[in-house]
């Protein structure tokens, strides 16, 4: 990857422990947004992205590129590549249990992904420093040992449960994380 110095921890950073309160081992991660493009299932055309984490630190995740998601005749759009490697960096992060958002996406394309390939998502923390958490992920092709067809490197910035509220859709967040208070 070659990631640049935004991106890469710098000295002193530490790496993220298990939460005791991480999902078991295997279990789904579902989705935080029933509309999101990435991971919600009432979103038509999204990437529908399914996920678990094996460890409690890092997540692993499919997504199979569909009509919708094409550039080229054929091959998935570069931006839903990016899109795909933000939501898996995102739900990897959201593992510790405070909101982030993406500050900066580094990615490389090493190769084409056709229509109806399944891209096969892993993402983890490479460092955490203050509000800043440092991850990388990564799509293989066709199988979790498949030949490797996009990489990330990204910059996520921690922000308050309030940043969702004062800048999105309030009612939408109330609808679904019931145990979200908007005037704490
Ligand atoms: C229904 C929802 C309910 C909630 C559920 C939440 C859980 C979610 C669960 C699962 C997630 C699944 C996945 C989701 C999708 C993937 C994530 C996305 O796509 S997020 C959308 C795209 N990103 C944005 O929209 C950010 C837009 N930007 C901002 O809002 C601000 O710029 C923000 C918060 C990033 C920073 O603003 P400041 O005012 O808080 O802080 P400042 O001081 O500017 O930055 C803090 C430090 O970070 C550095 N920094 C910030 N951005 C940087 C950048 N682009 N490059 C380098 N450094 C940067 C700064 O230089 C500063 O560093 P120094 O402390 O001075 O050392």
């Amino acid at each position: 990857m070659t990631r640049s110095a935004i991106t890469t921890p710098p000295p002193g950073a530490t790496l993220p422990e298990p939460l005791p309160g991480a999902p078991a081992p295997g279990s789904p991660l579902g989705s935080h947004y029933s509309r999101c493009f990435g991971c919600g299932d009432r979103h038509p055309t999204g990437l529908h992205l399914s996920a678990v984490t094996p460890d409690g630190v890092t997540v692993t995740a499919e997504f199979t590129v569909g009509e919708a998601h094409q550039g080229a005749p054929g091959l998935a759009h570069g931006g839903v590549l990016a899109a795909a490697m933000d939501e898996v960096i995102g739900m990897s992060v959201w593992l510790f249990q405070r909101p982030y958002v993406t500050g900066r996406l580094e990615t490389d394309y090493l190769a084409p992904v056709p229509v109806g390939t399944t891209l096969h998502l892993r993402a983890w923390c490479t460092g955490m420093s203050g509000r800043k958490a440092y991850l990388e992920a990564e799509g293989r092709a066709g199988a979790p040992d498949g030949p490797v067809a996009v990489r990330a490197a990204a910059l996520f910035i921690e922000v308050g449960m309030e940043h969702f509220a004062e800048h999105g859709d309030a009612q939408a967040i109330l609808a679904e994380h019931h145990e979200y208070e908007v005037n704490p």
